[in-house]
């Protein structure tokens, strides 16, 4: 019988950091998982390292789901994206392997395409509202179908989602960078870049915006209701995911759509917001949501209750979880959307392969497995770099959800 044979676990900073793990089998055949949280990435590389690889010698790397549920309930302590990130990576490698060996692409072992690429969307940003314009205009100029507007709040300073390099990297600082936060400035100008943005170019292309957990339930009421004739895609994180009970509220008030899910790492943290239909779009990832078994089961139970997918693809997502969600992405009968970021230009040095862009739409790659390799030499030329994601301070100085 092949067994794993060996794991291991790779931390390294090309452009921002990733945690990657390898697994090889005793025929010699290795897949890759992403381990990737960011600004907490050592808590993830150390779970692995000191409490589930010493499990996996010897093991049947074709048992995907009895090792999910072994790895899951073997640890006694439920969910958290810790654990939850350290199992996906672990199923995620073994789903590659599994392709690998079967010489067939992911989406094959899931059910094959129910579709021929994937709809993405981009980030569009900007300091002012004109140089938002300019830059929506650039992405629909590449073909872009889906355009995510975020703007800076005017003389407010933080605003989450305002690009300064070629991607937008939140992590980038050796502390945490301390932002300001002022809602009612928020609440007053975000309506009018997004009307803005409407004016310009018009209805022919989906238009997304990410509150990033910043209201009360009454106040993302107020919002929604408020951008209702931009007719947005989605309103995402209108106020902390934790709370599902809270999306009720902002359920009763605005017909704007509802994403969430990207914080959130199992089934029952999406369990409300699903059967409730409280959500239209679950954003829960390959990554954070202990890999593609556990995904695909999230996404099925949204299925049976008319929510789609948008699954996370911020930059802090590695290529190879990347290559992941689109092979879900193609295979699910309910999907909606997938973000895309992309990655500093370093990552393309150290992962090789995935999925390819050509207007608006991502495909997977026809390689069998994922279709990404890890290039260890490289990584090497980028030695791990610790950075932080920012916290937001309200104009009082208290604390405010980043
Ligand atoms: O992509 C998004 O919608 C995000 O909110 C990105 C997050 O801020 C990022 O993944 C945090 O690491």
């Amino acid at each position: 019988m092949t067994t794993i044979e060996r794991a291991e676990v790779f931390v390294a900073s090309p452009g921002r950091t990733f945690v990657t793990l390898k697994i090889t089998t005793s025929d010699g055949a290795v897949g890759y998982g992403d381990a990737t949280l960011n600004g907490r990435e050592l808590a993830v590389a150390s779970y692995l390292r000191d409490h589930l690889l010493p499990l996996l010698a010897g093991k049947d790397p074709a048992r995907i789901e009895d090792m999910w549920q072994y790895l899951y309930k073997g640890a006694y302590w439920r969910r958290g994206p810790v654990t939850m990130t350290a199992i996906a990576a672990v199923d995620t490698a073994l789903w590659d392997l599994k392709g690998k060996v079967a010489g067939l692409p992911v989406y094959q072992l899931l059910g094959g395409r129910s579709r021929d690429g994937v709809l993405v969307y981009s980030h569009a940003s900007g300091r002012d509202t004109a140089e938002l314009l300019d830059d929506v205009d650039r992405f629909l100029s590449l073909g872009y179908k889906a355009v995510r507007a975020q703007a800076a709040v005017p003389d407010v300073g933080g605003t989450y989602g305002v690009r300064k390099g070629k991607v937008y990297e939140p992590a980038a600082t050796t502390l945490p960078d301390e932002q300001p936060w002022d809602t009612e400035a928020y609440l007053g100008f975000a309506p009018t870049y997004l009307e803005a943005v409407r004016e310009k170019f018009g209805f022919g292309f989906h238009l997304l915006h990410d509150v990033h957990h910043r209201l009360t339930p009454l106040e993302a009421a107020r919002f929604g209701k408020q951008v209702e004739p931009c007719r947005l895609f989605w309103m995402e994180d209108p106020t902390p995911a934790e709370n599902q009970e809270a999306f009720r509220l902002i359920r009763q008030h605005t017909t704007t759509p509802i994403a969430t899910g990207e914080v959130l790492t199992s089934i029952w943290d999406v369990q409300t917001l699903i059967t409730e239909q409280l959500i239209d779009y679950v954003r829960t990832t390959v990554v954070h949501a202990g890999g593609l078994t556990h995904l695909r089961r999230i996404f099925d139970l949204a299925a049976l209750y008319g929510v789609r997918t948008g699954s996370h693809g911020a930059t802090d997502l590695s290529p190879v979880s990347m290559s992941a969600a689109v092979h879900l992405d193609v295979a699910v009968p309910n999907f909606g959307i997938q973000e895309y970021m992309g990655h500093p230009d370093e990552a393309a040095e150290v992962f090789h392969g995935g999925p390819t862009y050509a207007e608006g739409m991502l495909f997977p790659s026809e390689e069998p497995g994922l279709g990404v390799v890890y290039d260890e030499a490289a990584a090497e030329r980028f030695p791990y770099q610790q950075r932080y994601l920012p916290v937001a301070r309200r104009l009082d100085g208290s604390v405010h959800d980043w």
